[in-house]
């Protein structure tokens, strides 16, 4: 999970630099649609480290190269520009976004129509 990680992506990169472990990483990018918080490249590092998708209230890039990739991307859209690497957020808390608290340990699932929450406590 990364909370607030406002139109920087360098704990993206970061947190799929480590192992995944099958695991969806959470992101919330407040929103924002100005930036691109993960692209081709990021979803390649994270798919090699067994990371099996993203989850981001934010923006993507290189949209029609993340199709062929074997890792999930759920997003509010995309938009070419590049994200600051400056490192603003905080990893491995709960984020909120949505109308939804998603904490460490929950299973979420992911498809085209949207994502549903199953809370780590019903699971
Ligand atoms: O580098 C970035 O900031 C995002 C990107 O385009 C990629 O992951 O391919
Ligand atoms: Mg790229």
């Amino acid at each position: 999970m990364i909370k607030r990680c406002h139109e920087d992506n360098a704990l993206v990169r970061a947190a799929l630099s480590r192992p995944g472990s099958g695991r969806v990483l959470v992101v919330d990018g407040e929103g924002s649609l100005r930036t691109a918080l993960l692209g081709d490249v990021l979803a390649s590092l994270g798919a090699g480290n067994g990371w099996a998708g993203v989850i981001i209230h934010g923006a993507v890039r290189d949209v029609a190269r993340l199709r062929e990739i074997d890792f999930g991307v759920a997003a509010l859209g995309s938009n070419p520009h590049r994200s600051r690497k400056a490192g603003t957020g905080t990893t491995g808390e709960p984020v909120s976004f949505g109308g939804v608290m998603f904490t460490p340990g929950d299973t979420v699932h992911v498809d085209e129509d949207g994502v549903a929450l199953v809370p780590r406590e019903a699971s």
